[in-house]
Order: C-alpha cells, then sequence, then structure tokens
C-alpha cells in the first residue's frame, strides 16, 4: 500500500496499535520484496487477536514523502476482513444475545449456536454444521465513490440494519450459515420502530432483513457483491416483537451472477410470511469507487 495521501495515512494510524507493529530496519529490508517476514498465525478472529506484521520501510530514495506498507493478507473473506482495522474502538458484535431478546429468539439463538463449530480448549475444533456470522455496525468504513465522487472513507457510515442504538427497538438478528455455504437461517426479532401497518413490520423493513440475509449470503459464496434484483412477494403481515426466520438458499451460480431464495417464516415454520428471489453480482471494488 502507497500512503500517499490522507485517506490512506487515515488508515494506517487506525490499523497502528491494533495488532500491527514496526519491524526492525533489516526486517524492513524485507518488505522491499514485498514478502512477509514472519509466519501468519493459521486463523485469526477478533476475539483472538494475534500480532500481524507490517512491513514499514521508508522510500527515502526518490525523497518522496510516501510510505510503502505490505498489509498481509489474512485468512478471512472480504467484507468480514477485520471491522477494527477501520475503526476507532473494539467493535461490537451484534449479532450477539442481548437482553432485548425475547426467551424465544434466545431459543433458536442457542438451537443453532449449539450446533455451530466451536473452538475447545486444546485449540481443537468441533465439528459443527452451521457457523454464527458475526456482525457489525461498519463493516467497512467505505470508500465511496459514485456520483458524490467524495472518495474519502466515510467514517460516520453505519450499516442500515445496525443503526439504531437502542437494543429490541429495530432490527435484532443473527445469521448462521450452513457449512457449504448453500443456507443461510436468520433469526430476527422486528422491534417496535420498525412499523408498518399497526401492529405489524413494514414491508420495507422487511425487504431490508431479505436483502441483508441474502446479501450476506451471498457474499460469503462471492466476494463483494451488490444487489441487481430483488423479487418480493408478502403473504402474511409480521407481528411487532414476534420471532420468525428468515431462510436463505442458493439457487444457482452462473459467473458473476448469484441467484438466492429467500422464505420468510414463523419460528415454527408453520407459516409463510414472505418469499423472494434475489440476483446478486458479483463487481469489482471501483465498481464502488464509480470507476
Ligand atoms: C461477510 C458478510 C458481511 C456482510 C456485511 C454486509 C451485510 C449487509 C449486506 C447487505 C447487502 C445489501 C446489498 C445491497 O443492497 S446493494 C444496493 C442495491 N443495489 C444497487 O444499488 C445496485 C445498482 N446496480 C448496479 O450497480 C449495477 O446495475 C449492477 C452491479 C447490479 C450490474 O452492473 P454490471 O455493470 O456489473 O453488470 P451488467 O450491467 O454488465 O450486467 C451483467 C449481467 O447481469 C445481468 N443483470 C444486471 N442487472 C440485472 C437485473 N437487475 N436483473 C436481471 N439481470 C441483470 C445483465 O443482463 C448481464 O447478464 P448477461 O448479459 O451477462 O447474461
Amino acid at each position: 500500500m502507497l500512503l500517499c495521501c490522507r485517506a490512506c495515512r487515515t488508515m494506517f494510524s487506525r490499523l497502528w496499535g491494533r495488532g500491527v507493529r514496526l519491524l526492525s530496519a533489516p526486517e524492513a529490508t524485507a518488505a522491499t520484496a514485498f514478502q512477509s517476514p514472519t509466519p501468519l498465525p493459521p486463523t485469526w478472529n477478533p476475539d483472538n487477536r494475534q500480532d500481524h506484521t507490517i512491513p514499514f520501510p521508508f522510500s527515502g530514495a526518490s525523497g518522496m514523502r510516501a510510505v510503502m506498507v505490505e498489509v498481509i493478507p489474512l485468512n478471512i473473506r472480504p467484507f468480514t476482513m477485520a471491522p477494527w482495522l477501520f475503526s476507532s474502538s473494539q467493535p461490537r458484535d451484534y449479532s450477539l444475545p442481548n437482553s432485548s431478546w425475547s426467551s424465544e429468539m434466545q431459543k433458536l439463538y442457542e438451537h443453532y449456536n449449539n450446533m455451530c463449530e466451536v473452538d475447545t480448549e486444546g485449540g481443537n475444533k468441533v465439528k459443527g454444521a452451521w457457523r454464527r456470522l458475526p456482525s457489525y455496525n461498519s463493516c467497512l468504513e467505505y470508500v465511496t465513490g459514485g456520483q458524490g465522487g467524495s472518495k474519502v472513507l466515510q467514517q460516520e457510515a453505519r450499516l442500515f440494519t445496525r443503526n439504531i442504538e437502542e437494543q429490541g427497538a429495530g432490527f435484532e438478528y443473527v445469521v448462521f450459515m450452513k457449512k457449504h455455504e448453500k443456507t443461510c437461517i436468520c433469526v430476527f426479532q422486528p422491534g417496535h420502530l420498525l412499523e408498518g401497518p399497526p401492529g405489524y413490520v413494514h414491508g420495507g423493513a422487511i425487504a431490508t432483513m431479505i436483502d441483508s440475509v441474502t446479501g450476506t449470503h451471498a457474499t460469503y459464496l462471492s466476494g463483494l457483491i451488490m444487489t441487481a434484483n430483488l423479487t418480493i412477494n408478502y403473504r402474511s403481515p409480521i407481528p411487532l416483537g414476534s420471532v420468525v426466520l428468515v431462510h436463505s438458499s442458493l439457487d444457482k451460480v452462473e459467473g458473476r451472477k448469484a441467484f438466492i431464495s429467500c422464505q420468510v417464516t414463523s419460528s415454527d415454520g408453520s407459516k409463510l410470511h414472505t418469499e423472494a428471489t434475489g440476483l446478486f453480482l458479483k463487481v469489482d471494488v471501483r465498481h464502488l469507487l464509480g470507476a
């Protein structure tokens, strides 16, 4: 990475002190070859941080004040990559239980969580068919472009579904993904700020959840995606404060396209609330930059 502008320097300053360290001069020499002098940890997650090394030589020869930084690729996927790298404080994982969750929501959470892969004390993983997807209110402070063309880090940007601070008032949800990434399930408890018809959830809020769950699913499948098409049929209203399941399943992948189906049902699966199909297109990051 060439630290050539304010945005780059801001990003690097946020990396500093967060599992990143400067190298000694001999170590830094290795950076000119753009190679990692220290082995990567086998896995990484925000709850179990380990030091990562970023070579940091100054490019003094040219007299430029720019700095070359090699960012070591982490063994994780885009968008789960490390929200804390871009954030000024330890992020909250919104997909963990909080006091606003009803006993039914908690029970369903435990049901799926008990089927997830877990780390044992010996460092081994116990196999489970599911994994819980963490969820942050700022998965990246996106570098934006488009018509506005500001192309700066939008530090104030927040994920739409995670920007209501009052617990239980908005979108309370947790997404689990089944191994092999063909299926996701979301346990969703819509709060009182999502009202549409009296006592029921707004259709736009339902669409938001469908887009979020299927979009997250597509992101895990394909990396950076955009929703190209979402077709929704509302079959029966969803009471505010109830707990519903959002089922997302991959129909097919054709090149850059992922076709995903979705059903929103009551928590016992007996009642169909909403059906949807979505088309997600894998995009290059330059698409978001408006290039
Ligand atoms: C890791 C987990 C963490 C997750 C964190 C995030 C959580 C939250 C997740 C929230 C997620 C929220 C996510 C959001 O909310 S994303 C926000 C809502 N979506 C948008 O704003 C997208 C706006 N549209 C575009 O940017 C472009 O049009 C896209 C990128 C979609 C395509 O432009 P691009 O220039 O790239 O492609 P192309 O035009 O050459 O077309 C290529 C092919 O695709 C076919 N096609 C295109 N459009 C449609 C269509 N509408 N129906 C049917 N087909 C369509 C087309 O015919 C062609 O087919 P073929 O001729 O090749 O066969």
